[in-house]
């Protein structure tokens, strides 16, 4: 598959090229050429398929000819190889745990699979590849896992200091080998522009081949098409309009649920769920795109001022404002309404959410009273010890650590404080 640049000032390159390259030399995002919807009877035999099998033909398309199919088969195995379970609260409301992973948030599928893309394409070449990095979070950590010990590369994060919590900070600066952090003073957003200047930095790009592995690398991005697909295998026999309610921050997880539906999954709905940093919240009602700087919350990973995959939905929908506003509604939540949130589906239905999941509930609970015949399913997009302050002060509990927490719990940061994007290109080149 070629994918064209949605700056339209580049050449259109192969799958390859989007893969190692991240972003294109006009710094725009990769988008593919053609989407072939896949047939009918694939979606409507889906539960006789295996999770790997669904993948596999959903993926197929957008990473042909370069990665073979038999060397595909192999990379989504051992990407998947952890489960996706669907959890009914209520008749209208179930929760898609995507925290079954490594680092238990749901980057770890797009890290893996885009780890191995790489290692498949690095596999003769000498030269090593510096993947550039910014974190609100989650990617961090799951790039970190992802990425640990793949011969010819080298990891550079970029997380917000004092932005991130305690256990996603350990996860990100704990493993050593070829992964650093960098600390920097400011926010996600300005960890985003340093990394996206970096690509577009001559100085930096004559001395060392560099790539992204957030969500503006397609092979990051794409693989969470399969959330979507394995949530309606599980229920669609069950509903008949089901509707996606997506925590949302840089806005790929929900645009990559944009992709599945083109591949023609049936979903009748999706809702992007905010916290206060609310570009598209306000954009829907509008018509007026004003990013702002962010501001912090507690679900910090959607701490994002400046979504970098909106584009990618503007271009689904190609520009026409009433077609996207058919498909896709938005609100934004508070912090004392995601506590409150997290406290009514612990108390309501014995559930403990992670503030993300919790943003996702209120989406779903905003649509459902104008849409009482839909089921909302709200995507858990990560654990809820990664978050231990907030979850144990709001119910009260103390939560048992999973095994993937306690391993990082007692490991030492090692971190570099940056400011500038001077220091960060500093670093690289020493
Ligand atoms: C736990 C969690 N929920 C939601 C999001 C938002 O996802 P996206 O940036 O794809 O909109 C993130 C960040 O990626 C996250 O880590
Ligand atoms: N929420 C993310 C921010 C980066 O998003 P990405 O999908 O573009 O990598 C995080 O947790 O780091």
């Amino acid at each position: 598959m070629n994918y064209y640049s949605l700056n339209h000032k580049a050449p259109n390159t192969t799958f390859e090229n989007v893969v190692v390259k991240g972003l294109a030399p006009d710094k725009g995002l990769y988008f593919p050429e053609s989407i072939t919807p896949l047939p009918k009877a694939f979606f409507d035999n889906i539960d006789e398929l295996s999770n790997s099998e669904i993948a596999f033909t959903a993926i197929k398309q957008f990473v042909s000819p370069e990665i073979p199919e038999d060397v595909l088969k192999t990379i989504v195995e051992e990407t998947l190889s952890f489960d996706f379970p669907v959890v009914k609260l209520n008749d209208n409301i179930s929760t898609l745990e995507l925290f079954h992973g490594p680092t238990m948030a749901f980057k770890d599928v797009g890290a893996r699979f885009m780890a191995r893309c790489l290692g498949y394409f690095n596999k003769d070449n000498d030269n090593e590849v510096t993947v550039l990095v910014a974190t609100s979070g989650d990617t961090g950590g799951a790039v970190a896992n992802g990425f640990l010990g793949v011969k010819g590369v080298n990891v550079v994060i970029l997380y917000p200091s004092g932005k991130v919590s305690d256990i996603q900070e350990k996860q990100l600066t704990t493993l050593g080998q070829n992964i650093k952090a960098l600390e920097v003073n400011g926010t996600f957003d300005d960890c985003q522009a340093m990394v996206k200047t970096a690509f577009l930095d001559e100085s930096l790009t004559s001395k060392m081949q560099l790539t992204s592995a957030n969500s503006i690398n397609v092979a990051r991005w794409l693989p969470q098409l399969f959330y979507f697909m394995f949530a309606y295998k599980q229920l669609h026999k069950k509903y008949n309009d089901i509707v996606f309610s997506v925590p949302s921050g840089n806005f790929g997880n929900i645009c990559a649920g944009m992709m599945a539906q083109q591949l023609g999954l049936p979903i009748k709905h999706f809702v992007a769920s905010n916290n206060a940093n609310n570009v598209v919240t306000r954009y829907l009602i509008s018509q007026l795109y004003e990013p702002k700087p962010s501001v912090q919350t507690i679900s910090n990973a959607m701490d994002v001022g400046a979504p970098s995959n909106f584009i990618r939905i503007e271009e689904i929908y190609k520009n026409n404002f009433e077609a996207l506003k058919e498909n896709l509604s938005s609100y934004s939540f508070t912090d004392e309404e995601t506590k409150a949130a997290l406290l009514e589906i612990y108390k309501n239905y014995g559930y403990v959410a992670d503030p993300h999941g919790a943003v996702g509930y209120l989406g779903c609970k905003n649509y459902l009273k104008e849409n009482p015949e839909a089921h909302c399913v709200f995507l858990e997009t990560a654990h809820p010890t990664k978050f231990l302050d907030v979850v144990e002060e709001v119910i009260k509990e103390e939560q048992p650590l999973p095994e993937q927490i306690k391993s990082v719990m007692g490991k030492e940061k090692e971190a570099t404080v940056i400011s500038t994007y001077e220091d960060l290109k500093q670093f690289l080149l020493n």
